[in-house]
């Protein structure tokens, strides 16, 4: 099997570093004509999958986290060859997307169960937006794409030079807590396959092809990355210390009941911000668009061995 790997060096910090070399062992052992190709730079990821796709390869591994899933996606549904299969190294911090699937921990058991897996196809996301200059933008998303206070933390989160200060799982939850103490609810329209399911301030929205976000967070436990469909989780204005409760019982998806949340099914979801602002939007752990936007289903575009 030809196999090409899109890795990204920085993904996962020092632990992501850690855990290369024996994945790399592992996997140079099972497919002994692997070839690396490393991303230089954020969005880079993008440009090599796009190119890598259109090449005869019979496998593209993505070697990294959430953000270098999205940008691989995006770039093989870019290219010419847009059915070329994907498989998953999980060394981000995250790797929110990869617990959709059943994939063992072990190095050389994963290399196995990849050289093993059958081809199944999978959803994908389609973000349809405007940039600053108000022009039509298009980018592909993987897992889940949020706005309102999600969106705020990612931003926080990734801001230039914090990679750096903390490490993953306490940078979170440090810029979180700050997130959430100065979070303005905003005022939103939610359409969902042109049904209007909310007006007025939210918490959050998650629109979702697999169920956990945030590092854990079971945000949409009904997800199902291959159905053609999303899962919406909307949630409303609710005070700090309500918002701390209420993320708080994500990991184990106690959120679930919740009297200010709603869960819905749709293959397109319309977010209208009531004014015209450009708030950050989480798309795959990342803030790759600004301001409102419309998401929708592409069911079966992704082939994937998992
Ligand atoms: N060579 C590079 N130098 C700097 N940034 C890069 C490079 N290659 C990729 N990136 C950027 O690194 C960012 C983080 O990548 P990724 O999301 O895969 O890792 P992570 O944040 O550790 O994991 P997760 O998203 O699962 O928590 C992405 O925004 C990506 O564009």
């Amino acid at each position: 099997m030809r196999i090409a790997v899109v890795r990204n060096p920085i993904a996962g910090g020092r632990a992501g570093q850690k855990q290369w070399a024996p994945l790399l062992a592992a996997f140079s052992n099972r497919f002994p004509d692997l070839e690396i190709h490393e991303s230089r730079s954020s969005g880079d990821a993008r440009r090599l999958a796009r190119e890598l796709a259109a090449r005869s390869y019979d496998l593209l591994v993505v070697a990294g986290g959430d953000g270098t899933i999205s940008d691989v996606v995006d770039g093989v549904l870019m290219s010419t060859n847009p059915d070329m299969p994907l498989a998953f190294l999980p060394t981000g911090t995250g790797c929110d997307f990869i617990r959709n699937f059943n994939l063992p921990s072990d190095p050389a058991a994963l290399a196995e169960h990849i050289a093993q897996a059958p081809l199944r196809k999978i959803d994908a996301g389609l973000l349809i937006s405007r940039d600053a200059e108000g022009n039509e933008q298009r980018r592909h998303f993987a897992n889940i794409t949020s706005v309102g206070i999600s969106g705020e933390i990612v931003e926080a989160v990734n801001a230039p030079g914090r990679r750096r200060i903390l490490n993953g799982p306490i940078r979170f939850l440090f810029h979180s807590a700050l997130a959430i103490l100065r979070y303005r609810p905003y005022d939103f329209e939610v359409l969902i396959d042109g049904m209007r399911v909310h007006h007025g301030k939210l918490a959050l929205t998650a629109i979702a092809n697999g169920g956990w976000f945030g590092g854990g967070m079971h945000i949409t436990p009904d997800a199902n990355v291959a159905d053609g469909r999303f899962e919406i989780a909307v949630m409303r204005e609710e005070s700090v210390f309500g918002l701390l409760n209420l993320l708080g019982r994500l990991h184990k998806a106690g959120h679930v009941g919740h009297p200010l949340l709603s869960f819905h099914k749709g293959r397109r979801v319309e977010l209208r911000p009531r004014d015209p602002a450009r708030f950050p939007v989480d798309v795959d752990g990342e803030t790759a668009i600004r301001g409102g936007f419309i998401a929708e289903i592409l069911p079966g575009v992704l082939t994937v061995r998992t």
